[in-house]
């Protein structure tokens, strides 16, 4: 199994709060791996250091093999990494395929100046990533009219368009209706495999988590408290109690679960 990133000893503090202490953790390619935790446990912060934001305190981050803790977002991009956001972020006065283009081409480099012709930029490779995503027919759509969920799908073929190997995906289904967040991971899930990418992901749904993640790592207040598959992390005495202390969070498969206490 390809190990994509390898993070060992991270930590970072903000004044007095401890963010993230001493956080090792690595995702294969084509695994998802899924990092949860309660509010304020740490989880955007990780991602943040990973993909550049911030600067860690202390710590290593490897990606394909190489260290990156320290280095800027735009270059953690190229090396191949994609990321989604809690909140969306496109062009809403573009067309849904526009959006897309506008990604392929800023990947390529492309000024604005040379743009002067996006519509018909890279315009059969961005059709194909919005099939893949399966909004092909929105391709001309206004962006602002989409509905929510389309919106989170234009969001996850644009981190694609970058072909990356590593996706960091910051609460994918946020916002979403419960059955269009399972969705949207199987199809996040889908595509990792089919290609190979690893995904690391945050999500307080909790029947999205064990639904699709390979492995669960749980943070609580800036620390790893426990990690393995669904049932390792169901079963921990430690994750039940920080999880309302009474087990209803990891109801069985099929049932509904709860978020995490916030
Ligand atoms: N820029 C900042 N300045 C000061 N404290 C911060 C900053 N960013 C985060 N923190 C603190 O660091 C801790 C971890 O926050 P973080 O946002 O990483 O948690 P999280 O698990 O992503 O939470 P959520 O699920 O609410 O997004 C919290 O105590 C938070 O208040």
């Amino acid at each position: 199994m390809t190990v994509l990133l390898e993070v060992q000893g991270l930590a970072k503090t903000y004044g007095g709060v401890e963010a993230v202490k001493d956080v090792s953790l690595t995702v294969a390619a084509g695994e998802m791996v899924a990092l949860i935790g309660p509010n304020g446990a740490g989880k955007s912060t990780c991602f943040n250091m990973i993909h550049g934001q911030i600067k860690p305190d202390r710590g290593s981050i490897r990606l394909f093999g190489r260290e990156t803790a320290g280095m800027r977002p735009a270059a953690i991009c190229r090396l191949g990494v994609g990321r989604t956001f809690q909140i969306t972020a496109t062009f809403g006065s573009m067309r849904v395929i526009e959006n897309l283009q506008v990604a392929l081409a800023s990947h390529d480099g492309m000024t604005w100046r040379r743009l002067a012709r996006l519509d018909r930029y890279k315009r059969e490779e961005a059709q194909a990533l919005l099939d893949l995503v399966g909004i092909g027919a929105l391709a001309v759509h206004p962006c602002g009219e989409l509905a929510y969920g389309d919106l989170k799908r234009l969001e996850l073929a644009v981190a694609l368009s970058n072909q990356p190997r590593l996706l960091l995906m910051d609460e994918p289904t946020a916002g979403m209706a419960p059955g269009a967040r399972i969705a949207m991971m199987a199809l996040a899930a889908d595509i990792a495999r089919q290609r190979g990418i690893g995904i690391l992901f945050t999500e307080h749904d909790m029947d999205v988590v064990f639904e699709h993640a390979d492995r669960l790592l749980v943070l609580d207040r800036g620390r790893l408290i426990a990690a393995g598959d669904a049932e390792t992390v169901r079963n921990d005495p430690q994750v039940r109690a920080v999880y309302l202390g009474d087990g209803t969070v990891f109801a069985p498969a099929g049932a509904h679960a709860q978020e995490p206490a916030r």
